[in-house]
C-alpha cells in the first residue's frame, strides 16, 4: 500500500556516487567533489545562526517519524506471514468460505489503515514543511546575496560566467530543496530498512542476502558507469537551454516598443525558435538516454521478481519452512533491493539534483567573489567633509580591455559642481559607475560622502505606484502591506531603504559568524581637498585590495553584510502627500496626476499617487527623467550625480531643473552633450578623447565656447 509513499524519493548522497562516474561533465565531478559542493549548498541553512533550530527541529521531526515508519513495515511484513500460516490471508478466505480467517484478515487490514493513513500523512505533512522552511530560508539568502555589493550588476557585466541567475535563485533552488529532501528522508528509511529487515532476510535466507549485496552493487556500477555521467551533463544543458529561451521571451517583453518601431518581430521569433529548437534537441537526447536507462532499470527489477520464490521453494517442498517465511522473504528481499538498488531506480532524479547543485553552487561562488572584490580594485573611501576626491585614477572596463582615464587627479568641495563634456563612448559614464563604486578595475583612490545619488542615463521605474516612483529606492509603509522578506518568519529584515549607490560596502554586524554571509567590502576614512583640479599623467600605482574570506566555505560567512543595512543609506522617505504633489509641480509633471484619475487602461489602482501602472512604457523617456529629478530633489544627497539626466527634455525645462538643483543640492558632478549647461555648474571637466581630461572654470570655458574656441 504505501509504495507508492516510500518510493518517491530522490538524489544527494548518490549524486556523489554517480558523480564518481561523470569525470568531464559540467561539474566535472568525482566522488569528493560532488560530495563537498552538494554539501557547501546544503549546510549554508543547518549551520545559518538565526535558523539552524528551525532546520534541525524539522530535520529531528523527519527522521524521528522514520521509525515508527519502519515499525510499521515490519509488522506488516510479520501479519502477512502469521496470516499465510493461518491461512487466513483475505482473498484465500474468501475462496475457501473461512468466514473467521475473513474477519480477522478484514480487522488486521483496518487496523493497518488506521496507523498507516496518519503515520503516512504526518510524514509527508512534515517532510514537506522541511522543504518549504529550508527553501524560504536559501531562497531569501540567494536574494540577499544577489543584491549585495550589487552583484546582481556585476553578475551582468560578464554574462559568459554565469547564465540566467534569477533561473537559478527561483527554479533551481525549489528543485535542489525538494530533491534533497525527498533523498535525506528516504535515503535515512531505506537505511532503517536495511538494518530491519537483512535480520528478517538472514534469518530466513541468508544466501539471499549474500546474492542481494552482490546484485545491487554490480547493478549500482554498471548504472553509474553507463549512464551516469551522460545523463547528468544533459540534464544540466537542458537546464541552461530552457533558461536561455526564456530569457530570449523576457528581453521580448521588457523591449516590446523598440522590437515593434524595427518591426524586428521576425528575427525575435527566429531567435526564440532557434533557442527552443536547441531545447528540444538536448531534451530528446535526454529522453534517448532515459529510454535505455529505463530498460536498464526494467530488467534489473524484474530479473529478481521471483528469485525468493525460486531458491526457496525447494527447502519450502520439503517441509522445512512454511508458505508464510516464503512470502516474508520476499517481502524483506524486496525491500532490501529497493534500498541498495537506490542509485539504480533513482538515476535520473539524482542526476537533475547533481545538475542543480552545480548550478546553485556556482552561482553562490560567483557571488561570493562579487563580496570579495574583484582584483585590481580602485580603492574607496569615505569623505567626512562632503567634499569629492579622486586620486591619481586610472580606470578600465571591468575586463580590461580598454582604459577610460589615466591618472586622473580631481577634487570638488561642497558648493562646487561640475560638468563633465566629451565625445561619446570616452568614458564620461564610466567615471560615474566609478564613483558610484560599481567598476573598480584599474588603480587610484575615490573619497567621496556616503550620502549620494545618481541619475542614470535610462532612468528606472519600478513596479508599484507614482508615490513609488517620487520616492525611490525608499521603501514606504506600502511596501510592509505588500509583504517583504522581513514579512518572513525566521530571520530579521531586509527591506532597508537604499538611498543611493555608493560604495556598495555593507557593514557587517552579525556578532555571530554566519556561514551564508557575504564578506563586507573595506573602507577606510579620509578627506577631500577644496579646489577642483586635475592632472593627467602616470598614474600612481597602489590600490587597496578589498576584503576577504576564501572560497564557499568561507564564504559561508556571507550573509551579514548582506542582510545588515547601511545606516547611511537609510532613507526616510515619509514624504507627505503635499510635498509629493509639490514635488510634481516642480519637474513639471503635475498632469500626471489628474491622468491617473482619469482611469486610463492598465491602471490598477486608479487615481493619486498611489496609482500602479507600467510607468516605464506609459510615461515619455522625458517624462521618466523629471520622474528621475524629482527622486533626486526629494532625497537631497550630499552629492548628486547626473548622466545625461536631461537629455530628453526641451531647454527650457531643463534649465529650470537645474535651477532647482542649484537651490538645493550644494554638489553636484553632471553629465552632458549639451554644453550650455555649464551656466549651471561651476567647473567643467573636458575629455578630450586622448586619455588626457581638462579642468577648467565654467565661466572660462563658456567665454571659450562663445568665442568659437
Ligand atoms: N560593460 C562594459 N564592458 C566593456 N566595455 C564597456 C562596458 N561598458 C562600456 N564600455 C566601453 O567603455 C567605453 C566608455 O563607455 P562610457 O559609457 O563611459 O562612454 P560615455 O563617454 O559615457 O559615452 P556616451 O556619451 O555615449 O554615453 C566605451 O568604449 C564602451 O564601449
Amino acid at each position: 500500500m504505501r509504495k507508492v509513499a516510500m518510493d518517491i524519493e530522490a538524489p544527494p548522497l548518490q549524486s556523489v556516487l554517480i558523480a564518481a562516474a561523470q569525470k568531464g561533465g559540467p561539474a566535472h565531478a568525482d566522488l569528493r567533489h560532488v560530495t563537498r559542493r552538494w554539501w557547501s549548498v546544503a549546510r549554508l541553512w543547518w549551520r545559518c545562526p538565526t535558523e539552524r533550530r528551525t532546520a534541525w527541529k524539522y530535520t529531528a521531526a523527519s527522521m524521528g517519524l522514520s521509525l515508527p515508519y519502519v515499525a510499521l513495515l515490519l509488522w506488516i511484513s510479520y501479519v502477512q506471514n502469521v496470516r499465510s500460516v493461518e491461512r487466513a490471508a483475505m482473498h484465500s478466505s474468501l475462496s475457501e468460505k473461512q468466514q473467521a480467517g475473513f474477519f480477522a484478515a478484514v480487522r488486521d487490514f483496518v487496523v493497518i489503515i488506521v496507523v498507516a493513513a496518519p503515520l503516512f500523512a504526518l510524514t509527508d505533512y512534515v517532510d514537506s514543511c522541511l522543504a518549504v522552511a529550508w527553501r524560504r530560508w536559501l531562497t531569501q539568502h540567494m536574494i540577499r546575496c544577489y543584491f549585495a555589493h550589487h552583484s546582481y550588476y556585476a553578475l551582468k557585466l560578464d554574462p559568459q560566467a554565469l547564465d540566467n541567475p534569477d533561473q537559478r535563485i527561483c527554479e533551481d533552488v525549489r528543485n535542489y530543496v525538494n530533491a534533497s529532501v525527498m533523498l535525506t528522508v528516504s535515503v535515512m528509511r531505506k537505511l532503517l530498512n536495511c538494518l530491519a529487515f537483512t535480520g528478517v532476510l538472514w534469518s530466513l535466507a541468508p544466501g539471499l542476502a549474500v546474492f542481494l549485496v552482490f546484485y545491487a552493487v554490480g547493478g549500482t556500477w554498471i548504472t553509474a558507469a553507463g549512464f551516469g555521467r551522460r545523463l547528468m551533463r544533459l540534464t544540466y544543458s537542458v537546464l541552461q537551454r530552457e533558461a536561455d529561451l526564456r530569457f530570449a521571451l523576457v528581453r521580448v517583453r521588457e523591449n516590446a516598443e523598440s522590437i515593434a518601431f524595427y518591426s524586428g518581430d521576425q528575427r525575435e521569433s527566429e531567435l526564440a525558435g532557434a533557442r527552443l529548437a536547441r531545447t528540444i534537441a538536448t531534451i530528446f537526447g535526454k529522453v534517448r538516454w532515459e529510454a535505455f536507462l529505463s530498460l536498464w532499470q526494467n530488467a534489473y527489477a524484474y530479473a529478481t521478481i521471483l528469485l525468493p520464490s525460486l531458491l526457496l521453494c525447494r527447502r519450502y517442498f520439503a517441509g522445512e519452512i512454511r508458505y508464510g517465511d516464503i512470502s516474508q522473504a520476499a517481502f524483506a528481499f524486496h525491500t532490501i533491493e529497493g534500498a541498495l538498488s537506490y542509485i539504480v531506480t533513482h538515476l535520473s532524479d539524482i542526476s537533475q539534483l547533481a545538475a542543480q547543485t552545480d548550478r546553485l553552487e556556482a552561482l553562490l561562488a560567483a557571488l561570493v567573489q562579487q563580496a570579495e572584490g574583484l582584483p585590481g580594485g580602485v580603492h574607496r573611501r569615505p569623505s567626512v567633509d562632503g567634499s569629492i576626491a579622486v586620486q591619481d585614477l586610472t580606470l578600465t572596463t571591468p575586463r580590461g580591455e580598454q582604459t577610460v582615464c589615466r591618472g586622473l587627479t580631481l577634487a570638488l568641495a561642497p558648493g562646487q559642481s561640475l560638468l563633465i563634456v566629451g565625445p561619446s563612448g570616452v568614458g564620461k559614464t564610466s567615471l560615474m559607475r566609478a564613483m558610484a563604486g560599481l567598476w573598480s578595475a584599474g588603480s587610484g583612490t575615490i573619497a567621496a560622502p556616503a550620502d549620494m545619488f545618481f541619475l542614470p542615463q535610462r532612468p528606472y521605474m519600478p513596479l508599484g505606484s507614482l508615490r513609488e516612483q517620487l520616492t525611490f529606492p525608499d521603501s514606504y509603509a506600502g511596501t510592509a502591506a505588500k509583504g517583504t522578506l522581513a514579512d518572513l518568519p525566521g530571520e530579521g529584515g531586509g527591506s532597508a531603504a537604499r538611498r543611493h549607490s555608493g560604495s556598495g560596502g555593507g557593514d557587517s554586524d552579525s556578532g555571530e559568524e554566519d556561514e551564508g554571509a557575504l564578506p563586507a567590502r573595506a573602507v577606510g576614512s579620509g578627506s577631500g581637498r577644496r579646489l577642483p583640479v586635475v592632472r593627467s599623467g602616470p598614474a600612481a600605482a597602489g590600490y587597496r585590495r578589498v576584503a576577504s574570506g576564501k572560497g564557499l566555505a568561507a564564504s559561508a560567512a556571507v550573509a551579514g553584510a548582506a542582510e545588515a543595512p547601511d545606516s547611511a543609506r537609510l532613507g526616510a522617505s515619509a514624504a507627505s502627500d503635499a510635498e509629493l504633489r509639490e514635488l510634481l509641480a516642480t519637474v513639471c509633471l503635475p498632469s500626471l496626476l489628474p491622468r491617473q484619475a482619469g482611469g486610463a487602461q492598465g491602471f490598477r489602482v486608479v487615481g493619486g499617487l498611489d496609482a500602479e501602472a507600467d510607468w516605464a512604457h506609459m510615461l515619455s523617456l522625458g517624462e521618466q527623467q523629471r520622474v528621475s529629478f524629482a527622486r533626486l530633489l526629494h532625497h537631497k544627497p550630499e552629492v548628486a550625480f547626473l548622466d545625461e539626466a536631461t537629455s530628453a527634455l526641451d531647454t527650457v525645462t531643463e534649465r529650470a531643473l537645474y535651477t532647482h538643483l542649484q537651490r538645493h543640492c550644494h554638489c553636484y558632478i553632471s553629465i552632458a552633450h549639451r554644453k550650455q549647461l555649464a551656466a549651471f555648474h561651476t567647473h567643467v571637466l573636458e575629455a578630450t578623447g586622448d586619455g588626457t581630461w581638462v579642468v577648467d572654470e565654467a565661466g572660462n570655458y563658456l567665454r571659450a565656447l562663445g568665442s568659437g574656441d
